[in-house]
This record gives C-alpha cells, sequence and structure tokens, in this order.
C-alpha cells in the first residue's frame, strides 16, 4: 500500500472564482452554460501534471471514503506503482473540483485514474485492466511501478 504522503492541496481558495448568481437558464449564452470555468480547467490540468499517476478519488488513499476509490487504490498498490510516481485528489474536499473533473475528463463518476496526463478511466475499468493484464503493461511502459528487486536479494561483496 502507499507510503502516507501529503495529499496535495492545489485547489485552495486561491484556485477558485467567485461567480455572480447564476441568471436565468433562457438568458445563458453558450460561454455562460460551460460549467467548467477556465480557472478549474487550468486548475485541473495541473493536477493532472502533478505526478505521472493521478487518482481523482473520494477520500485520501489511506483512508477512501468509498468502495470504488477504494478498490482503485487497492489496485494501484497491487501493480506496485510506485509512492513517488502517485498522487491523490479528494474530491470530497471540494465540490468544485469534484464536478469539474466529470466535464474535463467527460466521464461522469469518480474515482478517475490518470497516467501520464491521459484519462485510463474508473473502477471498473482498472479491474477490468488489472485482469486482463493491460494495466500492469501500461504501468510498466509508463515507468512508475516500483523497481523489481534482483532476485537473490544483494550479492556478497
Ligand atoms: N462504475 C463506476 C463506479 C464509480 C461510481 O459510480 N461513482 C459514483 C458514486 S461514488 C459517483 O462518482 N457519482 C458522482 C458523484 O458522487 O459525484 C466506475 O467504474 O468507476
Ligand atoms: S460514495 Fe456511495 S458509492 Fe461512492
Amino acid at each position: 500500500m502507499f507510503a502516507r504522503r501529503a495529499i496535495p492541496s492545489a485547489f485552495s481558495a486561491a484556485t477558485r472564482v467567485s461567480r455572480p448568481l447564476a441568471p436565468t437558464p433562457r438568458f445563458l449564452t453558450q460561454m455562460q452554460m460551460r460549467m467548467l470555468s477556465d480557472d478549474m480547467r487550468s486548475a485541473i490540468d495541473k493536477a493532472v501534471a502533478s505526478a505521472p499517476v493521478v487518482l481523482f478519488m473520494k477520500g485520501t488513499p489511506e483512508t477512501p471514503q468509498c468502495g470504488f476509490s477504494r478498490a482503485s487504490i487497492q489496485i494501484l498498490g497491487m501493480q506496485g506503482v510506485d509512492p513517488e510516481k502517485f498522487t491523490a485528489f479528494n474530491v470530497l474536499e471540494d465540490n468544485e473540483l469534484r464536478q469539474g473533473i466529470k466535464e474535463y475528463s467527460e466521464w461522469p463518476t469518480i474515482p478517475q485514474l490518470y497516467v501520464e496526463k491521459e484519462f485510463v478511466g474508473g473502477c471498473d475499468i482498472l479491474v477490468t485492466m488489472h485482469q486482463d493484464g493491460t494495466l500492469e503493461k501500461l504501468l510498466a511502459e509508463k515507468k512508475v511501478l516500483v523497481p523489481a528487486q534482483p532476485e537473490g536479494g544483494e550479492t556478497k561483496a
């Protein structure tokens, strides 16, 4: 399992924009109807690029708050993802992120996994990829797994 590490809080108050009260729908322009603000899009761009493996989840890796997020963390742990190459964002701490990431990824649910800034999928996809070997292949190709120990342990001098 992942070692305890700070969960970045990129979505601080500084990244949020205050919005005026929403107008009634018939007066909304196409621009206004877009839910994902430019500020949030660029905050998510940064989050996605903040580590080679990024999971948007409910709760933290140490204390997931939903079974789907827990299962995703367990899969990444079983795969041997290097904690140094992993970061998680807790969407329960920021409702704007929780909604924004869905629009950003065009994926309606949490968790969401990104590898090297590419959206991989949610929990069901991770389970399938874990079972059919494609997740291991992807993570190995991207060099995000803990390096294998040489067989036989340390050699004598
Ligand atoms: N089938 C989904 C399961 C995840 C899911 O259904 N997530 C729900 C419940 S945790 C969700 O994110 N709903 C929207 C929300 O809570 O904002 C997957 O493969 O990831
Ligand atoms: S929080 Fe209820 S299913 Fe995820």
